[in-house]
């Protein structure tokens, strides 16, 4: 059976031990701050490590240098360090400088958290670093990966960090300044557009504090992402106070639209339909990987699949939502019916051991 050492027990490592089992492989986790379930506790990093095939170490990126150092006396060269940290040519440069070409170690990044986890988002994708030195302990990182359901993106530190840098450490920093700014978040009739920033502040909020500094301080291609991003904002800023930003819409846009401009504006109608109506197919497959989830839960609990009581709360509260949104609650409860079968089809088909 395939097992790992896990080092830090945090809300990360805790989401990665919970995946790790899901797909059967044996966890022994170590973290001397946070709670770790007794069936997957030990008490020092010595036991923690010994005989393990995989140490992953869920730290914050600061502590590695010291997590790294303190394990290198321990490890032997059949066992594999795999760092999960969210930059990478930090972690990588200290793996190299305490593990060298004596003990395999590969740096990876998963993208994904407890949140995205809990909401059953899918694809989960890692991030896994080629390693010149270790070619064979990465096929085997990747080969992990694959077990637990990510699909794995081969890419090297330097690319990762810059890409890290637009993308995760951008979103936090705009999250940073929405927060501080106190915009609120919780208005019911927000449009979409909002809605996406919503979700963004609220997942940079629950993380750990520690991930934001890491993904500023210890990337070193962020500072000059945040510069690009705040003068083209401050630059944006002065255009709208500016007389040009401030001078009535043309008035073209209150003339009746001529008849080509008509069937344009139905063909980029139906292309937002189609944009949507793909999402509500993602949603959907998602809503069908937690069905599945639930149903193993009920299947240990011995549980049948149906449950009425569950289902007629269900359908109370999508009656209320459809009715707080303006729409027919009668009309949404029938598309929850639907749902509802579909859903219950999976469930039947769904083999009790299965792992999604
Ligand atoms: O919540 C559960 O127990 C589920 O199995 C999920 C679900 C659903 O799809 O929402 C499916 C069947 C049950 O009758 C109730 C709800």
């Amino acid at each position: 059976m395939t097992n790992v050492a896990l080092l830090g027990y945090g809300r990360f490592g805790a989401a990665m031990a919970s995946l790790l089992r899901d797909a059967d492989v044996d966890v022994r986790a170590f973290d001397p701050r946070s709670p770790v379930p007794d069936e997957m506790r030990v008490a020092s990093i010595p036991e923690l490590v010994r005989d393990r095939d995989f140490v992953i170490v869920a730290v914050p990126v600061t502590a590695m240098p010291r997590a790294f150092a303190a394990m290198r006396p321990l490890l032997a060269p059949s066992q594999i360090v795999v760092d999960v940290g969210s930059v990478k040519l930090g972690p990588s440069a200290a793996m190299n400088e305490s593990f060298g070409a004596a003990i395999p170690w590969v740096a990876t990044h998963p993208l994904f958290g407890p949140i995205s986890l809990s909401r059953g988002e899918r694809p989960l994708v890692a991030v896994v670093c080629p390693n010149a030195t270790h070619p064979a302990a990465v096929e085997r990182v990747v080969a992990l990966y694959e077990r637990i359901g990510c699909t794995v993106v081969l890419e090297d530190e330097a690319t990762h960090d810059r890409n890290m840098a637009w993308t995760h450490a951008l979103a936090f920093f705009v999250a940073k300044g929405m927060l501080d700014a106190a915009v609120p978040l919780d208005i019911p009739y927000a449009p979409p557009s909002f809605q996406a920033l919503a979700r963004t502040v609220e997942a940079a909020r629950s993380d750990a504090g520690h991930l934001y500094a890491a993904l500023h301080r210890e990337n070193p291609y962020a500072a000059e992402a945040r510069r690009k991003l705040v003068e083209a904002l401050v630059a944006a800023d002065q255009n709208l106070s500016g007389s040009d930003g401030m001078a009535p819409p043309p008035s073209s846009s209150l003339v009746l639209l001529p008849s080509t401009a008509r069937s344009q504006a139905l063909r980029e109608t139906r292309d937002l339909i189609d944009d949507l109506d793909r999402e509500i197919v993602e949603l959907l497959g998602r809503r069908a990987q937690l069905a599945r989830r639930a149903a193993r839960e009920k299947a240990k609990l011995g549980r049948p699949v149906r449950d009425p009581e569950r289902e007629a709360e269900l359908f109370e509260a999508r009656r209320r939502w459809a009715a707080e949104r303006g729409l027919d609650p009668a009309s949404v409860h029938e598309i929850f019916d639907a749902i509802l079968r579909f859903s219950r089809r999976l469930q039947h088909e769904e083999p009790i051991d299965g792992a999604d």
